[in-house]
Protein backbone atom coordinates (compact mmCIF):
# COMPACT_ATOMS: atom_id res chain seq x y z
CA UNK A 1 0.00 0.00 0.00
CA UNK A 2 1.45 3.27 -1.05
CA UNK A 3 2.53 5.33 2.28
CA UNK A 4 0.10 8.27 3.12
CA UNK A 5 2.47 10.50 3.39
CA UNK A 6 6.49 11.16 3.38
CA UNK A 7 6.67 13.40 6.55
CA UNK A 8 4.59 14.86 9.59
CA UNK A 9 5.04 18.71 10.65
CA UNK A 10 3.91 19.99 13.95
CA UNK A 11 3.11 23.20 13.58
CA UNK A 12 1.43 25.40 16.37
CA UNK A 13 -0.31 28.84 16.23
CA UNK A 14 0.53 31.36 19.33
CA UNK A 15 -0.74 34.58 20.13
CA UNK A 16 -2.80 36.70 22.03
CA UNK A 17 -6.43 35.68 22.84
CA UNK A 18 -8.68 36.85 20.33
CA UNK A 19 -6.37 37.40 17.11
CA UNK A 20 -8.20 34.77 15.08
CA UNK A 21 -5.35 31.39 15.85
CA UNK A 22 -9.04 29.11 15.65
CA UNK A 23 -10.06 30.78 12.45
CA UNK A 24 -6.88 30.17 10.75
CA UNK A 25 -6.43 26.74 11.71
CA UNK A 26 -10.02 26.15 10.31
CA UNK A 27 -9.57 28.77 7.44
CA UNK A 28 -6.34 26.49 6.46
CA UNK A 29 -7.81 22.67 7.16
CA UNK A 30 -11.16 23.01 6.82
CA UNK A 31 -11.49 25.77 4.60
CA UNK A 32 -14.39 27.68 6.70
CA UNK A 33 -15.22 30.68 8.33
CA UNK A 34 -17.63 31.64 11.52
CA UNK A 35 -17.67 34.57 13.18
CA UNK A 36 -18.27 33.41 16.46
CA UNK A 37 -16.04 34.25 19.11
CA UNK A 38 -15.46 30.58 21.22
CA UNK A 39 -12.34 30.97 22.89
CA UNK A 40 -9.98 27.94 22.99
CA UNK A 41 -9.63 25.92 26.11
CA UNK A 42 -5.81 24.80 26.30
CA UNK A 43 -5.12 23.28 22.82
CA UNK A 44 -6.96 21.08 20.08
CA UNK A 45 -5.68 20.56 16.46
CA UNK A 46 -6.25 19.97 13.08
CA UNK A 47 -4.47 17.79 10.19
CA UNK A 48 -4.02 18.96 6.41
CA UNK A 49 -1.96 17.21 4.32
CA UNK A 50 -0.49 19.14 1.36
CA UNK A 51 1.37 18.43 -1.78
CA UNK A 52 5.24 20.45 -1.30
CA UNK A 53 7.73 20.26 -4.19
CA UNK A 54 6.07 16.47 -5.02
CA UNK A 55 6.19 15.50 -1.32
CA UNK A 56 3.08 15.00 0.49
CA UNK A 57 3.44 16.77 3.83
CA UNK A 58 0.80 16.07 6.72
CA UNK A 59 0.51 18.86 8.72
CA UNK A 60 -0.72 18.58 11.90
CA UNK A 61 -1.32 21.83 13.44
CA UNK A 62 -1.69 22.49 17.03
CA UNK A 63 -3.96 25.58 17.98
CA UNK A 64 -3.19 27.00 21.39
CA UNK A 65 -4.88 29.30 24.00
CA UNK A 66 -3.97 33.00 23.63
CA UNK A 67 -5.16 33.75 27.53
CA UNK A 68 -2.45 34.25 30.36
CA UNK A 69 -4.02 31.08 32.05
CA UNK A 70 -3.55 28.60 29.71
CA UNK A 71 0.17 29.16 29.55
CA UNK A 72 1.27 26.57 31.72
CA UNK A 73 -0.51 24.22 29.68
CA UNK A 74 0.31 25.81 26.29
CA UNK A 75 4.22 25.73 26.73
CA UNK A 76 4.40 22.27 27.27
CA UNK A 77 3.66 21.54 23.61
CA UNK A 78 5.98 24.10 21.96
CA UNK A 79 8.91 21.15 22.47
CA UNK A 80 7.44 18.95 19.90
CA UNK A 81 6.81 21.91 17.02
CA UNK A 82 9.30 21.92 14.17
CA UNK A 83 7.28 25.31 12.54
CA UNK A 84 5.60 28.14 15.29
CA UNK A 85 2.95 30.89 13.81
CA UNK A 86 3.12 34.13 15.79
CA UNK A 87 -0.37 35.53 15.52
CA UNK A 88 -1.29 39.01 15.74
CA UNK A 89 -4.33 41.08 15.17
CA UNK A 90 -3.60 44.18 12.40
CA UNK A 91 -6.78 46.21 14.49
CA UNK A 92 -5.28 45.94 17.56
CA UNK A 93 -1.78 47.23 18.93
CA UNK A 94 -1.38 45.48 22.41
CA UNK A 95 -1.77 42.42 19.86
CA UNK A 96 1.10 43.16 17.73
CA UNK A 97 3.60 44.75 21.07
CA UNK A 98 3.00 41.38 22.71
CA UNK A 99 5.11 39.65 19.81
CA UNK A 100 7.72 40.90 21.64
CA UNK A 101 6.89 38.13 24.53
CA UNK A 102 6.00 35.42 22.58
CA UNK A 103 8.80 35.33 20.64
CA UNK A 104 10.51 35.09 24.32
CA UNK A 105 8.31 32.34 25.20
CA UNK A 106 9.45 30.49 22.12
CA UNK A 107 12.99 31.19 22.72
CA UNK A 108 12.36 29.57 26.55
CA UNK A 109 10.29 26.23 25.60
CA UNK A 110 10.65 25.25 21.97
CA UNK A 111 13.72 23.36 20.08
CA UNK A 112 16.38 25.10 19.06
CA UNK A 113 16.02 25.73 15.42
CA UNK A 114 12.38 25.84 15.15
CA UNK A 115 10.84 27.60 12.06
CA UNK A 116 9.08 30.94 13.00
CA UNK A 117 6.53 33.17 11.29
CA UNK A 118 4.58 36.35 11.81
CA UNK A 119 1.18 36.62 10.75
CA UNK A 120 -0.57 39.87 11.02
CA UNK A 121 -4.91 38.41 10.73
CA UNK A 122 -7.88 40.40 9.88
CA UNK A 123 -6.05 42.41 7.22
CA UNK A 124 -9.62 42.65 5.73
CA UNK A 125 -10.45 44.61 8.08
CA UNK A 126 -8.19 47.47 6.53
CA UNK A 127 -10.70 51.09 8.05
CA UNK A 128 -9.78 49.74 11.47
CA UNK A 129 -5.68 48.98 11.04
CA UNK A 130 -3.57 50.31 13.90
CA UNK A 131 -0.64 47.80 13.03
CA UNK A 132 1.47 49.45 9.90
CA UNK A 133 2.65 46.66 7.06
CA UNK A 134 6.05 48.50 7.58
CA UNK A 135 6.43 47.61 11.42
CA UNK A 136 5.78 44.47 11.18
CA UNK A 137 7.89 43.80 8.31
CA UNK A 138 10.64 45.55 10.17
CA UNK A 139 10.29 43.38 13.59
CA UNK A 140 10.29 40.15 11.06
CA UNK A 141 13.78 41.36 9.47
CA UNK A 142 15.06 42.02 13.27
CA UNK A 143 13.86 38.38 13.76
CA UNK A 144 14.96 37.04 10.67
CA UNK A 145 11.99 34.92 9.35
CA UNK A 146 8.95 35.83 7.27
CA UNK A 147 5.87 38.11 7.35
CA UNK A 148 2.46 37.70 5.30
CA UNK A 149 -0.77 39.41 6.53
CA UNK A 150 -3.51 37.57 6.36
CA UNK A 151 -7.32 37.06 6.51
CA UNK A 152 -9.13 33.95 8.29
CA UNK A 153 -12.36 35.85 7.32
CA UNK A 154 -11.43 36.76 2.93
CA UNK A 155 -8.79 33.30 3.48
CA UNK A 156 -6.07 36.01 2.07
CA UNK A 157 -2.62 34.41 2.23
CA UNK A 158 -3.82 31.69 4.47
CA UNK A 159 -2.70 29.19 2.42
CA UNK A 160 0.46 30.56 0.89
CA UNK A 161 1.47 31.04 4.70
CA UNK A 162 1.12 27.58 6.20
CA UNK A 163 2.58 26.20 2.63
CA UNK A 164 5.68 28.54 2.45
CA UNK A 165 6.31 27.60 6.25
CA UNK A 166 6.15 23.88 5.59
CA UNK A 167 8.71 24.36 2.79
CA UNK A 168 10.76 26.09 4.94
CA UNK A 169 10.81 23.43 7.18
CA UNK A 170 11.21 20.90 4.26
CA UNK A 171 14.60 22.71 3.01
CA UNK A 172 16.30 23.28 5.69
CA UNK A 173 15.47 19.66 7.23
CA UNK A 174 17.28 18.29 3.24
CA UNK A 175 19.75 21.06 4.05
CA UNK A 176 20.89 20.08 6.88
CA UNK A 177 20.65 15.82 6.29
CA UNK A 178 24.09 14.62 6.54
CA UNK A 179 24.97 12.18 4.03
CA UNK A 180 23.10 8.90 4.66
CA UNK A 181 20.54 10.05 7.53
CA UNK A 182 17.01 10.69 6.64
CA UNK A 183 15.72 13.59 6.85
CA UNK A 184 13.08 12.70 9.12
CA UNK A 185 15.00 12.14 11.85
CA UNK A 186 16.49 15.53 11.25
CA UNK A 187 12.83 16.73 12.08
CA UNK A 188 12.71 14.61 15.50
CA UNK A 189 12.73 17.32 17.95
CA UNK A 190 15.34 18.35 20.45
CA UNK A 191 15.01 18.93 23.88
CA UNK A 192 14.37 23.15 24.55
CA UNK A 193 16.97 25.35 23.73
CA UNK A 194 17.64 26.61 27.35
CA UNK A 195 19.00 22.99 28.43
CA UNK A 196 21.43 22.69 24.77
CA UNK A 197 19.56 20.89 21.53
CA UNK A 198 21.21 17.97 19.95
CA UNK A 199 18.06 18.81 17.21
CA UNK A 200 19.53 19.03 13.73
CA UNK A 201 16.93 21.86 12.88
CA UNK A 202 18.63 25.59 12.79
N1 LIG B 1 -12.74 40.24 10.37
C1 LIG B 1 -12.06 39.17 10.79
N2 LIG B 1 -12.38 38.56 11.94
C2 LIG B 1 -11.66 37.48 12.31
C3 LIG B 1 -10.59 36.97 11.53
N3 LIG B 1 -10.05 35.92 12.18
C4 LIG B 1 -10.76 35.75 13.29
N4 LIG B 1 -11.74 36.69 13.40
C5 LIG B 1 -12.70 36.85 14.49
O1 LIG B 1 -11.99 37.12 15.68
C6 LIG B 1 -12.60 36.47 16.80
C7 LIG B 1 -11.56 35.62 17.53
O2 LIG B 1 -11.11 34.58 16.67
P1 LIG B 1 -10.47 33.21 17.22
O3 LIG B 1 -9.94 32.47 16.04
O4 LIG B 1 -11.40 32.47 18.09
O5 LIG B 1 -9.26 33.80 18.11
P2 LIG B 1 -8.13 33.01 18.90
O6 LIG B 1 -6.84 33.70 18.63
O7 LIG B 1 -8.19 31.56 18.58
O8 LIG B 1 -8.54 33.26 20.43
P3 LIG B 1 -8.21 32.34 21.76
O9 LIG B 1 -8.74 30.98 21.49
O10 LIG B 1 -8.92 33.03 22.89
O11 LIG B 1 -6.72 32.38 21.95
C8 LIG B 1 -13.79 35.68 16.24
O12 LIG B 1 -14.97 36.44 16.44
C9 LIG B 1 -13.47 35.55 14.78
O13 LIG B 1 -14.62 35.43 13.98
C10 LIG B 1 -10.27 37.65 10.30
O14 LIG B 1 -9.35 37.31 9.55
N5 LIG B 1 -11.04 38.74 9.98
Amino acid sequence: MAKAYDHLFKLLLIGDSGVGKTCLVIRFAEDNFSSTYISTIGIDFKIRTVDIDGKKIKLQVWDTAGQERFKTITTAYYRGAVGIVLVYDITDEKSFENIQNWMKSIKENASAGVERLLLGNKCDMEGRRKVQRDTAEKLAKEHGIRFFETSAKSSENVEEAFRTLARDILHKSFRKAPPGSSSRALLEPGPPRKTGGRCSLG
